[in-house]
């Protein structure tokens, strides 16, 4: 198969689909990889080192485009992207369509066969190509969260971990899947205070063994959600209906409530977000006020620490990409009902249920678009 690899063009996005690690095994196995010229120079993988493992540079996104039968990219397709995709074309990448009525609309115009990271399934209920980038953003959650606590950014001044003599930050983490376990990991490591808020009893029970005695969990109730949050100097969200929009579990007035100069870091942006009062921001302008709380909204906050999330993200995406390659789209997705669970858009039709009931648009199971 010939796959390609557009540059990406997300503000402040230096990702990159493929390394040259994974070009190398895709062209051991036969296949042709053309990639966009400066794709990861900005991460330190210049073109030569895609040229050394196989891959041909094409000179634009046009060209990629153009002549390949996958595209391998990370971020959702921006329209200039969606409008280059051709029918039968397969494209691999994340594409949070729930809360992206223009792009849902887009792919469904290309005939593109849209495969998405995010709702990628894998035996135990996990999201493996979305969990490296979750374990990466948690973890940045807790960095950019501490930062904008500095009254310099509008934040109250408070350092996460106190110092003797005086209390640690109050951090209340919403959701305690991949992004929150993260998170806590590493609020604890700075000796913060720390809660992390969750509907799934049995998740609350593997923290609570994971991290003992130094970790508060509590039960998401409207009345526990307001208590800490209110409370809180650093409130991260990090919930998922996986392919749906994000619970709204923060509304305006708990906002307008919350303390003066606390910060909310909404990882859960990239499928909406869960307050009430987020709205997506870049790496450029990453954060903005609401009521005097500074609200942090990155929507690809892996992109800031590209080279670690590149090399995280091939990892787990590389057997799925060889897969798709190797035995072609249609076998690959009639043979492994976990790659099938990302068939998001299939012939102008919407194949993931989340996508569909988020925007009232009429859903087909994948089985039934694949005719299996
Ligand atoms: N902004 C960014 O750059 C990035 C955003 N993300 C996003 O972060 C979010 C979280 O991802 P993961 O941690 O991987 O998901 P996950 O599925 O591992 O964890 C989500 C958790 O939320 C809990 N949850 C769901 N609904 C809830 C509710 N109403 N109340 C309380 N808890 C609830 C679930 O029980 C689960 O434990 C996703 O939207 C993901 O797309 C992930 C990576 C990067
Ligand atoms: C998952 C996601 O939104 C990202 O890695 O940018
Ligand atoms: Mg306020």
């Amino acid at each position: 198969m010939r796959i390609g690899v557009p540059k990406e063009i997300k503000n402040h996005e230096y990702r990159v689909g493929l390394t040259p690690a994974s070009v190398r095994e895709l062209t051991h196995h036969g296949h042709e990889v053309v990639v966009e010229t400066d794709a990861a120079a900005a991460i330190g993988l210049p073109d030569e080192a895609y040229t050394q493992a196989g891959a041909r540079i094409a000179d634009s996104a046009q060209a990629v485009f153009a002549e390949a039968e996958m595209i391998v990219k990370v971020k959702e397709p921006q329209p200039a992207e969606c409008r280059m995709l051709k029918p039968g074309q397969v494209l691999f990448t994340y594409l949070h369509l729930a809360p992206d009525p223009e792009q849902t609309r887009l792919l469904q115009e290309s005939g593109a066969i849209a495969i998405a990271y995010e709702t990628v399934t894998d035996r135990r209920g996990g999201l493996p190509l979305l969990a490296p980038m979750s374990e990466v953003a948690g973890r940045m959650a807790i960095q950019a969260g501490a930062h904008c606590l500095e009254r310099a950014q509008g934040g109250r001044g408070v350092l996460l971990g106190g110092v003797p003599g005086v209390p640690a930050a109050k951090v209340v983490i919403l959701g305690g899947g991949v992004v929150g376990t993260n998170a806590a990991r590493m609020a604890m490591g700075l000796e913060a205070h720390v809660t992390v808020i969750d509907k799934n009893l049995d998740r609350l029970k593997e923290l609570d063994m994971q991290f003992g005695p130094m970790l508060n969990t509590i039960y998401a109730t409207v009345d526990a959600i307001e208590e800490n949050v209110l409370a809180a100097d650093l409130v991260v969200g990090a919930v998922l209906v996986p392919g749906d929009s994000a619970p709204r579990l923060v509304s305006r007035e708990m906002v307008a409530n919350m303390q003066r100069g606390a910060v909310a870091v909404d990882v859960a942006i990239d499928q909406g977000g869960c307050f009430e009062t987020s709205k997506p921001t870049t790496h450029a302008e990453p954060t903005y006020l609401v009521d005097e709380v500074v609200h942090y909204c990155v929507a690809n906050m892996p992109g800031g620490v590209a080279r670690t999330s590149t090399l995280a993200l091939n990892n787990a995406t590389l057997p799925f990409t060889l897969a798709l390659a190797g035995k072609g789209w249609k076998q690959a997705l009639a043979d492994d009902a976990n790659l099938r669970n990302g068939l998001n858009v299939l012939d102008g039709r919407i194949t993931c249920e989340g996508v569909a009931k988020a925007q009232g648009l009429a859903y087909t199971p994948a089985e039934q678009a694949l005719g299996l």
